[in-house]
């Protein structure tokens, strides 16, 4: 069985309006797999559908019984009253993880030159050090499937480094990764696969030569996949 699978007829924010259909992939551990599309083409909501967090749903995802996930959404979302570290304890008092926890989420927040902010609210950080402490929030949980939303944004160039790194690393822990991302570049050097979203549906679904050749992407360039023309036909 798959770590994730989904196959989503519709969903959408209202009853019957459907703002992405047909949409079924699969995602195995061990794997880096790319969620691409142009602004609005419907990634974020199907991550949404995955998350169960649409009203309205019609298909199944299924996640391989017992594996956990964590999610890193687009834009951090933090609680006021907390410190940084306080969330780390709250995340780790409500899914009852014990010191090993607590001790890998320090070397995180180390690597990433938090460890001297952990006192601090989050809501006084920078934008990237607001990223840095979801990723850290994220990844000290050791989830089996890992869902990031554009986890470049805001990140320096020695972060963006360190973050691709522990990806590697995350997946050969076994960790299975959906990553949607507008950094192209990246994209096609790090993932093993990738799904193409257009107008809420899969154009396109494989590894990178199989994508390339579904979108008709002669430069061999994942940027040909993405429809971002505006034709003015409106
Ligand atoms: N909360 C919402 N309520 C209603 N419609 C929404 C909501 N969020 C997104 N949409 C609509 O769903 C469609 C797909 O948006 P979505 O956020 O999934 O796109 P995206 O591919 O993630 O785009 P981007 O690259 O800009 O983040 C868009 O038409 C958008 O207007």
């Amino acid at each position: 069985m798959s770590l994730l699978t989904v196959d989503i007829d519709e969903a959408g924010y209202k009853l019957q309006e459907a703002v992405i259909s047909h949409v079924a992939f699969k995602l195995e551990r061990s794997s880096l797999t790319g969620m691409i599309g142009a602004n609005g083409a419907g990634k974020s909501t199907t991550i949404k559908a995955i998350l169960q967090e649409l009203p309205f749903v019609e298909g199944h995802v299924v996640r391989e019984e017992g594996t956990s996930y964590s999610y890193i959404p687009e834009r951090p979302i933090y609680y006021d009253e907390l410190t940084l570290w306080e969330h780390f304890e709250f995340v780790a008092a409500v899914e009852q993880l014990g010191e090993g926890h607590l001790l890998y989420a320090k070397s995180l927040l180390k690597k990433f030159r938090l460890a001297d902010r952990i006192h601090e609210f989050p809501a006084t950080f920078s934008k990237g050090m607001q990223q840095k402490g979801m990723i850290a929030l994220a990844l000290f949980t050791k989830p089996d499937l890992l869902i990031i939303d554009e986890p470049f944004m805001g990140l320096d160039p020695g972060s963006t480094k360190m973050l691709l790194d522990m990806l590697d690393e995350e997946k050969e822990k076994g960790t299975g990764i959906l990553m949607c991302t507008h950094i192209l570049d990246t994209a096609q050097r790090v993932c093993d696969s990738f799904i193409v979203i257009e107008q809420g549906t899969v154009k396109a679904c494989g590894r990178l030569n199989e994508v390339l050749a579904k979108c008709g992407a002669e430069d061999g360039s994942l940027y040909s996949c993405i429809d971002t023309v505006d034709d003015g036909d409106e």
